[in-house]
């Protein structure tokens, strides 16, 4: 039976569509290995900031932007499955398609090391020397 279907309560679609979300988790992280070494460099990044005593702002800053980074490697993911879905042949809107989703995830990356280089650089400096 499609979940979609009226027969299935509002409490239980609700339920069923953070299960599929769930399963999307899953998928990501079985099967995309860029969003693997993300997940792996923002855990490290939140651990260090955690250990250099980072205020809460801050902290609560670093959880965003990793946050967004996962986000946009999963929508890119996303996309890639679509444009998979619409043409396994070579065709240059497919190329452009992934190419600008892939730069959405690269451009907030930049961003991101940014702001990891603006709250870590003195905080490290300070520990080392
Ligand atoms: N159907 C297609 N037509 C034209 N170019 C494509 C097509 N599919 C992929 N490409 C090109 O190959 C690149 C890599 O595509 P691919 O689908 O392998 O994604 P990926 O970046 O390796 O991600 P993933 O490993 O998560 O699938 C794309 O960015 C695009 O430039």
């Amino acid at each position: 039976m499609d979940f979609r279907d009226r027969e299935y309560s509002r409490i239980k679609r609700f339920v069923l569509s953070f299960r599929f979300a769930f399963e999307g988790i899953v998928y990501l992280l079985k099967k995309e290995q860029n969003f693997r070494i993300h997940l792996l460099v923002g855990t490290a990044v939140l651990i260090l900031g955690f250990l250099l005593g980072l205020s809460a702002v801050k902290m609560a800053i670093l959880f965003l932007v990793i946050g967004i980074v996962l986000s946009l490697e999963a929508m890119n993911t996303g996309i890639e499955r679509v444009v998979d879905l619409v043409t396994e042949e070579y065709h240059p809107l497919a190329k452009k398609a992934k190419d600008v989703s892939a730069a959405a995830v690269l451009i907030f990356s930049f961003a991101a090391a940014g702001i990891g280089f603006l709250f870590f650089f003195w905080p490290l400096v300070n520990l080392l020397f």
